[in-house]
């Protein structure tokens, strides 16, 4: 058997604020992600799925129980396993280019060398003509499509996205999401990417993990057996779509309880 890119082992999380009791964010979560694999997070607001993606970054320890990253328990961060999150977190004083150049320092290349790399990557992701831009001469779409290169530059095995197109326009995600699916083929590395979409689950994921409400667990997984490009017309695709409404409804509706204290 393959060992899991990922490996995510009966964990919990409890956030422990100041002045506030306990929150007991995630619960005994299990499931692996297989190298190569797309894996969608889908669940109500609050059930700790960016929680989850801290931990698997290793920004954030888990409370119990172990992640693993091919086959060792996650530590700290580590170049290996990339983040990107719904606005482009690029720093706004350098240029586009030496945004993308600015991860690779920490591998000991040469400035040119890294530059040389950022430059390569910039023109797969379709930004080889605004090297020299600042961030804010961007377009949101562009600016998230640098932060992928910023981000794939470092070559992860594992990459996670928090709901990556969540700020952009439905012309722009649909490309953006495309743009995703090719880099992703090319790249063989395993993606994680949490969203509130239904639609944009059933169109990535080889397989999507649905969370309970808070303390999230594992509801349900769903493999999604339809080919690549996902035809959105198809009554297959109809009844994933139906399928994933009502699992979710049923833990929007709990989740909505608890926080308006019905
Ligand atoms: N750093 C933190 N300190 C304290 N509590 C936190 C922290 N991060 C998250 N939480 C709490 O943990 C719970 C889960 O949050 P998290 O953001 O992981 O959920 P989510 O499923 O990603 O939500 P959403 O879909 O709304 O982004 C929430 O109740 C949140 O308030």
């Amino acid at each position: 058997m393959v060992r899991p890119a990922v490996s995510i082992r009966n964990v919990g999380k409890t956030w422990d604020v100041k002045g506030r009791p306990p929150l007991r964010a995630i619960d005994d979560l299990s499931f692996d992600v297989a190298p190569g694999e797309f894996v969608v997070l889908l669940g109500p607001s609050g059930c700790g799925k960016s929680s989850l993606l801290y931990m698997i970054a290793g920004l954030e320890t888990v409370s119990n129980g172990v992640i693993e990253d091919d086959g060792l328990a996650i530590a700290g961060p580590s170049p290996e396993r990339g983040l990107i999150f719904q606005e482009a977190s690029l720093f706004p004083w350098l240029t586009i280019l030496d945004n993308v150049a600015f991860g690779l320092a920490i591998r000991a290349e040469l400035p040119e060398r890294r530059r040389e790399k950022a430059r390569e990557i910039l023109r797969r992701v379709g930004l080889g003509d605004v090297l020299d831009k600042k961030p804010d001469e961007l377009s949101g779409g562009m600016r998230q499509r640098a932060a992928f290169a910023r981000a794939l530059v470092m070559q992860p095995r594992v990459l996670m996205m928090d709901e990556p197109f969540a700020a952009l326009d439905v012309q722009t995600r649909a490309k953006l999401q495309d743009f995703l699916l090719q880099i992703w083929q090319d790249s063989r590395a395993s993606v994680l990417l949490v969203t509130h979409s239904i639609d944009e689950a059933i169109s990535l994921a080889d397989r999507v993990i649905v969370f309970t409400a808070r303390p999230g667990r594992v509801k349900e997984i769903v493999p999604i057996d339809l080919p690549r490009p996902r035809p959105t017309r198809s009554p297959r695709y109809h009844e994933y779509r139906d399928y994933f409404t009502e699992l979710l409804a049923a833990e929007v509706d709990k989740a909505f309880a608890e926080q308006s204290g019905l």
